[in-house]
């Protein structure tokens, strides 16, 4: 059964017996994990068959961006291994989109598949510096219509800009937003940050929550303090 719960744990290790310490403490009735960068390159497609293996549905992080072919085979790829959301960048642009989300259609997989955004690290001087001359908001609204007119199930972006996205694309659109930082914790390389309560109550539909419970000195607690914060919401 598909956990209710909107978190999605980042399994930001360097190796595949740290993360499944990890995983072997959470609860796939309670939050689904991700697998990023890291973690895949290290382990490959082993850390997706441990994880399901445990009944946890799995986010594969691995932000695809290619020529349209490439990313069609890369997301077929990932979704025949049973992830249960797979992503890829939305620069890539539409055709790249496409490909990815018409594979799927024609080999019937049912996996989501969303786009990223603008990464929750980069602030207005970051995008000015590759030449993108309007704030963050903007162009995640630009490349949100894309992707939903691409045909995606939804977006990665900051919460900052979820409540915008919901009225702009819907509620059945999908908002993953990273860059969740409870009050008291350190915001990192993270720029466009918002707290648990702050990005439910702004339309995100799932919360991506890394280093605020991996790194605590006690994730446990750190995740039962954020359950807690959104279930006073
Ligand atoms: O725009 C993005 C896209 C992906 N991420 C990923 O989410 C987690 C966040 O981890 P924290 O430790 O909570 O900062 C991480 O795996 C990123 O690769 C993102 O942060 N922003």
């Amino acid at each position: 059964m598909s956990p209710s719960s909107p978190l999605i744990i980042a399994l930001d290790y360097p190796s595949l017996h740290a993360a499944l310490c990890m995983a072997d403490q959470l609860d796939p009735n309670r939050c689904r994990v991700k697998v990023g960068k890291e973690l895949f390159t290290r382990s490959g497609p082993a850390v997706l068959e441990a994880l399901h293996g445990r009944g946890f549905e799995v986010f594969l992080d691995l932000k695809f961006h290619d020529i349209p072919n490439t990313v069609a085979g890369a997301v077929q790829a990932a979704a025949e291994q049973g992830v249960w959301m797979v992503n890829l960048h939305a620069s890539g642009g539409r055709r790249m989109m496409e490909a990815a989300r018409e594979r799927l259609e024609r080999e019937r997989l049912s996996t989501y598949l969303i786009a990223v955004t603008v990464l929750t690290s980069m602030d207005e001087s970051e995008l000015g510096a590759i030449g993108i001359d309007e704030s963050p908001a903007a162009h995640v609204e630009r490349l949100a219509r894309l992707t939903q007119e691409s045909g995606l199930h939804g977006v990665v972006c900051s919460a900052r800009e979820a409540s915008r996205l919901k009225s702009l694309c819907g509620d059945d659109f999908l908002k993953v937003t990273p860059g969740i930082r409870p009050a008291s914790v350190a915001h990192g390389d993270q720029r466009r940050v918002e707290t648990p309560r702050d990005a439910m109550a702004s339309g995100s539909s799932y919360l991506v929550v890394g280093r605020p419970v991996t790194q605590a000195e006690d994730p446990m607690a750190a995740l039962a303090a954020i359950e807690a914060e959104l279930e006073t919401r």
